[in-house]
């Protein structure tokens, strides 16, 4: 089956241990919440996941290939998507060229080709623009596909990012605290969206504070705390669990 595994990841800056021997990992078809208090290494364990930080111990593998040291290129062209905590558009350009950029992995490597054969190219681009006009529908952008990027509402941006990401046809998406700032409606709009992507067979990480919805939509989750996992288990199991009470939630 295919997995994105974590195995016994260390990650260091200078002298701080960011993260400390962790492992997880994500399935198709399931969503997986990663909690913890601030700074405890939930960004740090998704920027190792997508490229942007190597390992200093450890491993990441999809499907058994090591991905540790390879790009973040390589790693989207696998089908490693991600969205960030502050929404990183192209805020001069239009709702629909945002979300067709994700679709752009699909072009080859063979760039020169690619820019030779025009026909092709046009093809191509039609393509992606349905793709991912269909997309802009599905997470309720419709209205804003000729809009500027900047011009979206907090929340519109939150779901053209996501767009853009499954432009890309992933089969992994990392969503970095997706809730932050949404309105209680907001976020069961996104809930029922990431259910989609659960049951279209995505895998999805769900880096998130809100822990109500955290609960609400995983299958399971994993509690960092100062780097290092102190449970992982169903929301049931985590949600009762003494230390990750004393650590995060609260009594
Ligand atoms: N590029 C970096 N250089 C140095 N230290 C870093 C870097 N990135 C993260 N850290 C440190 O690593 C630790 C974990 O940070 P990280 O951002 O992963 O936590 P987090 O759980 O995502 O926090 P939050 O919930 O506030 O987003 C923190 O002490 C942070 O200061």
């Amino acid at each position: 089956m295919t997995a994105l595994q974590v195995t016994d990841v260390t990650k260091s800056f200078g002298g701080l241990t960011a993260l400390d021997q962790v492992s997880l990992e994500l399935r198709p078809g399931e969503v997986h919440g990663l909690i913890g208090p601030n700074g405890s290494g939930k960004t740090t364990l998704l920027n190792l996941l997508s490229g942007y930080y190597e390992p200093t111990k450890g491993d990441i593998r999809l499907d058994g290939e090591d991905l540790s040291r390879t790009r973040v290129q390589h790693r989207a062209r696998l089908g490693i998507a991600r969205t960030f905590q502050k929404p990183r558009l192209l805020g001069t350009m239009t709702v629909l060229d945002n979300a067709m950029l994700g679709a752009w992995r699909d072009v080859g490597s063979n760039f020169l080709g690619t820019a030779l054969s025009l026909g092709r190219t046009r093809r191509e681009e039609r393509e992606f623009a349905r793709r991912a006009g269909e997309l802009l529908m599905g997470v309720g952008l419709g209205h804003a596909v000729h809009r500027r990027a900047d011009l979206l509402e907090h929340a519109e941006q939150r779901f053209l990012e996501i767009a853009r990401a499954l432009a890309m046809r992933p089969k992994f998406i990392m969503l970095d605290e997706p809730a932050g700032g949404l309105t209680a409606l907001e976020t069961e709009h996104l809930g029922r969206i990431i259910q989609v992507m659960r049951d279209a067979g995505l895998g999805v990480l769900l880096v998130e504070h809100h822990t109500d919805f955290v609960f609400r939509i995983c299958d399971r989750v994993t509690t960092l705390d100062l780097g290092k996992v102190i449970k992982r288990g169903t929301p049931d199991e985590v949600r009762k669990d003494p230390e990750v009470i004393r650590v995060y939630l609260g009594a």
